[in-house]
C-alpha cells in the first residue's frame, strides 16, 4: 500500500474498487441524473470496464482529466454543460473519498440551491501553525477555523463561468473549486459534513476508510441495527 502504483481510486475494499464505492452513492441518489469523471487517458478503459460490470448506469461522461485537478474538473464541467441546462446543479466531488453518504449529497443540493453553492467543511480540531524553519512561526487562532472536503456544489452556469475566467486570466492550478470560486469573490456556503467523508491519500487514510465501510456494510447486513 506505501508504494503501491495503482491509482488510489482503484484499490480495493471488500472486492470492489474505491472509486466503484464512491460512485454507487451517487448512482443510487434519487436527485442526481448524471455522472461524469475525470480520468487520466490511460485508466479510461478500465473505468469504463468497472462502469459497466457495477451497472454504474448514471455514469454518462468518462472525460481525460487534465495535468491538474483544476484541468480535470474543467473538462468534466465543459462536457457536462453541453448536455445539461445551465441552472442545473452540479456536485463536484474526489473518487477517492467513499465515505460520502446520500444525506451530504442531498444536504449538498439543498443548500446550493437556496444559498448558491455548498462546500462541505468541518470544524477544525486541532491548532494550526506556520512553519518557520524546524519551528513555529506562528499560530493560527483556531475558532474560525474550518476544512473544506468534498462535495463542493454549485449552479453549472456559475461554476463554469468560474473555470472560464480563471483560465483566462492564467490559474491553472487552483486547488479545489471553493478556492477558485471565493477568490473571485463568490459566496461560498458552508454545509457541515461528517468527519467520516475521508479523503484517501495516505495508507492510514485507506485503513480508516476500510474500518469504517466494513462497520457500514455490516450495519446494513443487519437492517441497520
Ligand atoms: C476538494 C478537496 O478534497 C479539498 O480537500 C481537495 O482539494 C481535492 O484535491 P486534491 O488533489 O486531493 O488536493
Amino acid at each position: 500500500m506505501a508504494h503501491s502504483s495503482r491509482p488510489k481510486q482503484f484499490l480495493e475494499i471488500h472486492g470492489r474498487p474505491v472509486i466503484v464505492h464512491t460512485l454507487d452513492i451517487f448512482e443510487q441518489h434519487p436527485e442526481i441524473d448524471a455522472i461524469a469523471v475525470a480520468i487520466l487517458p490511460q485508466f479510461r478503459e478500465h473505468l469504463e470496464r468497472l462502469v459497466k460490470r457495477y451497472e454504474l448506469d448514471k455514469v454518462k461522461w468518462i472525460v481525460d482529466g487534465g495535468s491538474t485537478g483544476q484541468e480535470s474538473r474543467h473538462n468534466a464541467l465543459k462536457v457536462v454543460a453541453e448536455h445539461n441546462d445551465p441552472d442545473s446543479i452540479v456536485l463536484i466531488h474526489d473518487g477517492v473519498r467513499p465515505l460520502i453518504d446520500a444525506d451530504l449529497v442531498s444536504r449538498n443540493i439543498a443548500s446550493a440551491r437556496e444559498f448558491g453553492s455548498a462546500v462541505t467543511c468541518t470544524k477544525m480540531t486541532e491548532t494550526v501553525v506556520v512553519e518557520e524553519g524546524e519551528g513555529v512561526k506562528e499560530v493560527i487562532p483556531r475558532d474560525p477555523l474550518w476544512t473544506a472536503q468534498a462535495p463542493q456544489t454549485f449552479p453549472l452556469k456559475d461554476v463554469l463561468a468560474g473555470y472560464d475566467r480563471a483560465v483566462a486570466e492564467g490559474e491553472n492550478d487552483s486547488i479545489d473549486t471553493c478556492t477558485l470560486m471565493n477568490g473571485f469573490g463568490y459566496d461560498v456556503h458552508r454545509v457541515e459534513g461528517p468527519r467520516t467523508n475521508i479523503k484517501i491519500t495516505t495508507a492510514s487514510d485507506y485503513y480508516v476508510c476500510r474500518t469504517f465501510l466494513t462497520l457500514i456494510e455490516d450495519r446494513e447486513a443487519f437492517g441497520g441495527e
